[in-house]
C-alpha cells in the first residue's frame, strides 16, 4: 500500500480553486519532490496530507487514514517541516529535542538526543541557545524536530529557501541520510533533481509533468528551439526536427531570416515555461 495516496484533490479558497483534481502517490522508501512555483499550491497540499487543513474534495489516505481524522498515535507517525517554526530563542538545542522525544515516548522509540544530533550535525551546538543559531543551522534543527518520533513519513515544506549554496549542499547531504519516506516541496528543479527518486511538477491546479528528472527530461529531449529574426518580428519556435524546419525556412523566405539560433531544449527551460505560463494565468 501507498504512504500517501490523493485522488481528485482539490482545494478551494473563497473563490480561487488552487488545486483541481491532483493525484499523488508516494511508496514506501521514496523521495517525492513537490515541484512548482510560487503559490503553485505546494504547501496547502502538505497542509492537507499533515491533516493541518480541511479540503475541499477529493480522496486522500496518509499511512492509511484519512489526515481529516487522523488521531494521535497516527499524528505521531508523522514528520513535519514546515517553512517557519518559531520557539523560544533562550531554549538549548539538546533540551528542545530531549523535550519534544517526550511526547513521542507512548507512541514508540524516540531517537536519542545524542544521536540525533550526530545524524543531523550539531553535537557541537547541543547546549546552543536556539536564538543563537546560523539560519542553515536552525534549519537543520527544524529537520530534527521533524524526525525525533523516528516518523514513517517525513513532510519537508521548501526546506532550503534562503541558504547560500555550501548550506544548500550539506543540506542535501543531510536529506540523502535520512532512510525514510520523504515529500519535500521546493521551487528549484535542481534540488528537485538531486533529491528525489520522482518529481511532480505542480503548476495551474494540477500535475503538470512527472517523473524521474531522467524522464521528464527524456520527455522533451527531442525538442529544440529555432530563433530567428523576419522584418521586424523575432521568432522562437519550438520545433521536433529543427534541421527540417530551418530548410523549410530558408526555402519560404531565403534571406529575409537574419540571427538564426538553434538550442536544445533543456528540463529547466520546459520547467520555466510551465511556471510562465501558470504567473501569466494561463492553465498549464
Ligand atoms: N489560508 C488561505 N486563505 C486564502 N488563500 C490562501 C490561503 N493559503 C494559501 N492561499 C493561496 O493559495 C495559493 C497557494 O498557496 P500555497 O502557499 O499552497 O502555495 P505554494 O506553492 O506553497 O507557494 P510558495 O512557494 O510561495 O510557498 C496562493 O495563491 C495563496 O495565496
Amino acid at each position: 500500500m501507498n504512504v500517501v495516496e490523493t485522488h481528485g484533490l482539490r482545494m478551494r479558497y473563497g473563490p480561487v480553486d488552487v488545486l483541481c483534481g491532483v493525484d499523488i502517490h508516494l511508496a514506501r522508501g521514496e523521495v517525492l519532490a513537490l515541484l512548482g512555483p510560487n503559490g503553485a499550491g505546494k504547501t496547502t497540499t502538505v497542509e492537507i496530507l499533515a491533516g493541518f487543513r480541511k479540503r475541499t474534495g477529493g480522496d486522500v489516505t496518509v499511512l492509511g487514514a484519512d489526515p481529516g481524522s487522523g488521531n494521535e498515535k497516527w499524528r505521531a507517525r508523522l514528520g513535519i517541516v514546515l517553512q517557519s517554526w518559531r520557539d523560544h530563542g533562550k531554549w538549548r538545542v539538546g533540551e528542545l529535542l530531549g523535550h519534544i522525544a517526550r511526547y513521542y515516548t507512548p507512541y514508540g522509540t524516540p531517537y536519542a538526543v545524542g544521536d540525533l544530533l550526530d545524524l543531523i550535525g550539531l553535537t557541537g551546538q547541543a547546549k546552543t541557545p536556539i536564538a543563537l543559531l546560523s539560519g542553515g543551522q536552525r534549519r537543520r534543527l527544524d529537520v530534527a524536530i521533524g524526525l525525533v518520533g523516528r516518523p514513517e513519513l517525513l513532510f519537508l515544506d521548501e526546506p532550503t529557501v534562503g541558504f547560500d549554496p555550501e548550506a544548500r549542499q550539506d543540506f542535501h547531504e543531510l536529506v540523502r541520510r535520512l532512510d525514510t519516506t520523504i515529500l519535500l516541496t521546493t521551487h528549484d528543479l535542481a534540488e528537485a533533481g538531486k533529491l528525489a527518486d520522482r518529481i511532480m511538477i505542480l503548476a495551474g491546479g494540477g500535475i503538470a509533468a512527472s517523473g524521474t528528472a531522467a524522464e521528464l527530461a527524456a520527455q522533451i529531449s527531442g525538442k529544440s528551439e529555432v530563433r530567428y529574426r523576419r522584418g521586424d518580428r523575432s521568432y522562437a519556435d519550438s520545433v521536433d526536427d529543427a534541421t527540417d524546419h530551418v530548410r523549410n525556412l530558408f526555402s519560404e523566405y531565403d534571406k529575409e531570416i537574419q540571427d538564426l539560433e538553434v538550442r536544445r531544449v533543456s528540463l529547466e527551460d520546459v520547467y520555466l515555461s510551465m511556471v510562465r505560463q501558470f504567473e501569466s494565468g494561463v492553465s498549464a
